[in-house]
């Protein structure tokens, strides 16, 4: 970052962070930030402005939900009509029903719906809701896949739980990682091994990869997954926390045109606010409490202000050319970055996310993405953000685009990535 003699705010803030946590963030992929991590006052559109005063083209979108951009008027106006009439009742209100409607109008598996707070909270739920169903214990996940920060699932897990080496956690207990089967993504073989020799209660798995940078899955592995849980009555729960509303209105199973029996939802749906949702089928669903004997339940479940935040942000992603214009910033930009690159690589890109990656030929699964080389990924990361750019700290996670993503904001992003990758590469 160019200090300029202005960075002093985020250093100063840096050294009190450390103090105050461990590591200095409260996520660890914030601290793989380089040289140290940068403090945001606010954000604006495709902008961050940092505590120095630095405007930075944003590619990171706090990890994805804000698909309109930083700070859309959209969202600000609903959030704060909301504001004035309260924002936690502790009852049922208005909003979770109509954000709800939406949810299952264009959500193909989601026929009835339960709120919760996170993305961690819906796998979790998903989950017990699929072992306390099927009256089975195990669970099938895919190595790479990473579905929050719960026992059930730190088990070969992506994102920063490998970009800090340990896809296994400490504090899991062993009789609870015994529960869980890993397989290589895009591997239906070792699907059907497991399936076969076990009583699988549940299979969990990202639709496209998006937390080992991003890889896309085989259609056929998808197809295969549905095939194969059906046979051997395990529920498919198609995390779509990332993909949820960002590949389309329908998500990742719209797109790819495969229907799991338990959808999570996160980010999008509650507009860069605090949620997460389990959807799918009526009767599966209605095995949660109060109604059946499968337990979930929040202060903050379907809270007003996420519930209006997802609201006003699918309506706009109803009528605006969100999907249109982060398609094609994501196709421009991840093409010239493609071009730019000198050395051998692989450039992933789904719809309007992707990630590169150094020194490989090609990403196709968890081990793939971990022989690239991320240490040149990290000098990139860092060379960009002197220029003003900001994508992930980590190899392992995602670029996404916004509606703000206009050509005028993806041109000046294309020189500054051409001008950093045929340095470096
Ligand atoms: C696919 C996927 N599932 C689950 C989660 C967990 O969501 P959250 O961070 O909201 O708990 C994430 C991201 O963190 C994710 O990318
Ligand atoms: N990869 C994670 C979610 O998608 C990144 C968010 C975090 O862990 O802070």
């Amino acid at each position: 970052m160019d200090d300029g003699g202005s960075s002093i705010l985020s250093f100063d803030l840096w050294a009190d962070a450390q103090k105050l946590f461990s590591g200095g963030v409260n996520s660890p992929v914030r601290a793989a930030v380089k040289p140290y991590p940068f403090f945001v006052k606010s954000g604006k559109g495709p902008y961050l402005i940092t505590e120095d005063s630095k405007t930075l083209i944003d590619y990171v979108l706090g990890y994805g939900p804000l698909i309109l951009g930083h700070a859309h008027p959209k969202v600000i106006e609903a959030v704060r009509e909301q504001l004035d009439k309260g924002w936690l009742y502790g009852t049922p209100s208005r909003a979770e029903v109509e954000l709800a409607k939406l949810i299952t109008l264009h959500v193909p598996s989601a026929e009835k719906v339960r709120f919760v707070n996170s993305g961690t909270e819906a796998t979790m739920t998903a989950i017990r809701l699929s072992r306390g169903f099927t009256n089975r214990t195990k669970i099938l996940k895919f190595d790479g896949n990473y579905h929050g920060a719960h026992d059930y699932v730190l088990i070969d897990a992506g994102s920063a739980a490998t970009e800090f080496g340990v896809p296994i956690s400490q504090g899991v207990p062993r009789e609870v990682a015994s529960t869980v089967a890993v397989c290589p993504y895009n591997d239906l073989e070792c699907t059907e091994r497991v399936l076969k020799d076990e009583d699988v209660a549940g299979v969990i798995v990202e639709p496209v990869m998006g937390n080992m940078g991003v890889i896309p899955p085989d259609i056929e592995f998808l197809k295969g997954l549905r095939e194969l849980t059906r046979a051997y009555g395990t529920i498919l729960i198609f995390d779509e926390v990332i993909t949820g509303f960002r590949l389309g209105l329908g998500g990742a199973q719209s797109y790819f045109s495969v229907t799991p029996d338990l959808t999570t939802l996160g980010k999008i749906i509650g507009g860069g606010f605090p949620i997460g949702a389990v959807c799918g089928k009526r009767d599966v669903i209605d095995s949660l409490t109060p109604m059946g004997k499968v337990f979930n339940a929040g202060t903050f479940n379907a809270n007003p202000i996420s519930m209006t935040a997802g609201i006003a942000t699918i309506r706009e992603l109803e009528k605006s050319d969100t999907y249109k214009v982060t398609e094609r910033a994501t196709r421009i930009l991840a093409d010239e970055i493609d071009n730019s690159i000198k050395m051998e690589h692989v450039v992933n890109k789904v719809v309007n996310f992707f990630q590169f990656f150094l020194g490989v030929k090609e990403v196709k699964n968890a081990n793939d993405a971990r022989k690239a080389d991320r240490g040149l990924y990290s000098r990139v990361h860092e060379n960009l953000l002197k220029l003003g750019v900001f994508i992930p700290p980590s190899q392992f996670e995602a670029l996404f685009t916004s509606l703000a993503h206009d050509d005028k904001v993806i041109e000046e992003s294309v020189s500054k990535f051409k001008k950093v990758l045929e340095e470096l590469t």
